[in-house]
């Protein structure tokens, strides 16, 4: 049979759900897909929100935007004026589109296809093609974050999967069969996304003025934790009610977006106007966005961004979010330089901020961060 034609409209994700008194329990959530797969027009109660505060968005035609090929170049005079970007983009929005970034595109036309591929299988499909996840936090397909109970659940479906260190997927099926080259494109994408991330830490440890390796050398190549998210956003009939990705920072060092089919649906909170502004995003730029992790690294000097993905009526849209870390064991404190003197973060073992934010999660604002405040 067909696949795409065996879905039906009782098809579930299976959600933990931690209470605020500890306990734990398994939520069926519908799957979003198969919803508006069958187009319909009640959206389940347990996906709605107060309406959204959407009409005071922002469009800009500034927002930050680097060019790595004259980052990379020789050219003095335009070197300085990207890095110049890169460090107002991160300080301001704590994010920056990357363009002329060296991926070759026939290597972005191939993600594209691969996660289509998996998408476009049935439900059934899906998961015959991704096996079971049983002993990695938040890995695998469709699951949802975890959630105290009266928080409305994402418009969203997501697949998961560690790319790096290789090992840590030993003995567990987390990479999708089907299609059958899934993971090989979706890692030569990541080795290539690394040399990338390398390069924008080396060019942002000098525009702040340190050591050029101050911050990649907390990633040695064979133990730096990557993990790649795929999220898929399926048209929603109440953009205003809902929301695909509810806010919040990422828990990295940074962190490397791409999207697909359209170029709407990325917010982010300006630092001090306090407004969403949409990501105005072109084809076959990337996003680079820091985590709190850089944050406590750069003790402030960049920020984290709070950014949120809304939902669209008649569009469907996908990204697919590369996450770089240092080992878990490592522990990460404010780099010294000539110019500070006080520290405003403190020294933390990466896992345990990771365990502290997954915990007090979600929040109206950026809270998790002040566990690494002085
Ligand atoms: O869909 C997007 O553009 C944002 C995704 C994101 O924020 C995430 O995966 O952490
Ligand atoms: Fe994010």
């Amino acid at each position: 049979m067909d696949e795409t034609t065996t879905t039906t409209q009782s098809s579930f994700h299976e959600a933990t759900i931690v209470s605020q008194d500890g306990s734990v329990r398994t939520l069926k959530v519908p799957v979003v897909q198969e919803l508006a797969r069958h187009g319909i027009k009640d959206v389940p109660k347990m996906f709605l929100r107060p309406p959204l505060d959407t009409l005071n968005t922002c469009f800009t035609e500034n927002f930050p935007s680097i060019s790595m090929a004259k980052l990379r170049a020789n050219d003095v005079e335009a070197k300085e004026n990207e890095l110049r970007k890169l460090g107002q983009g991160f300080g301001e929005f704590g994010m920056v589109l990357v363009s002329d970034h060296g991926i070759p595109l026939s290597l972005l036309s191939c993600v594209k296809k691969v996660i289509k591929g998996f998408f476009g299988l049935s439900f059934e499909g899906k998961k015959r093609s991704v096996g079971t996840y049983d002993t990695v936090d938040n890995m695998g397909y469709g699951r949802n974050f975890v959630k105290p109970d009266d928080k409305p659940l994402d418009w969203i479906d997501r697949l998961t999967m560690k790319v790096s260190p290789k090992e840590s997927t030993h003995g567990l099926n987390v990479w999708p069969q089907n299609p059958t080259n899934f993971r090989e494109v979706i890692e030569s994408y990541a080795e290539k996304a690394t040399e990338l991330v390398d390069d924008i830490l080396e060019a942002l440890a000098e525009a702040l003025s340190l050591d050029e390796k101050a911050f990649v050398k907390y990633f040695d190549p064979k133990s730096r934790e990557i993990n790649a998210r795929i999220n898929y956003y399926p048209p929603c009939p109440k953009p205003k009610l809902t929301m695909g990705l509810s806010p919040h920072t990422d828990a990295t060092i940074l962190t490397l977006l791409m999207q697909f089919d359209i170029s709407g649906g990325l917010q982010v909170m300006h630092k001090d106007k306090n407004i969403w502004f949409s990501v105005p995003w072109p084809n076959d730029a990337l996003l680079v966005n820091v985590g709190d992790l850089l944050e406590i690294m750069s003790n402030g000097k960049v920020q984290s961004s709070w950014h949120r993905a809304v939902t669209q009526v008649d569009l469907e849209r996908f990204s697919l979010a590369l996450f770089f870390n240092p080992p878990l064991s490592m522990e990460i404190e404010p780099i010294k330089s000539d110019d500070s003197s006080d520290y405003e973060y403190k020294k933390v073992v990466v896992g345990d901020y990771l365990q502290h934010l997954y915990k007090v999660s979600p929040t109206l604002s950026k809270v998790a961060i002040k566990y690494a405040m002085v």
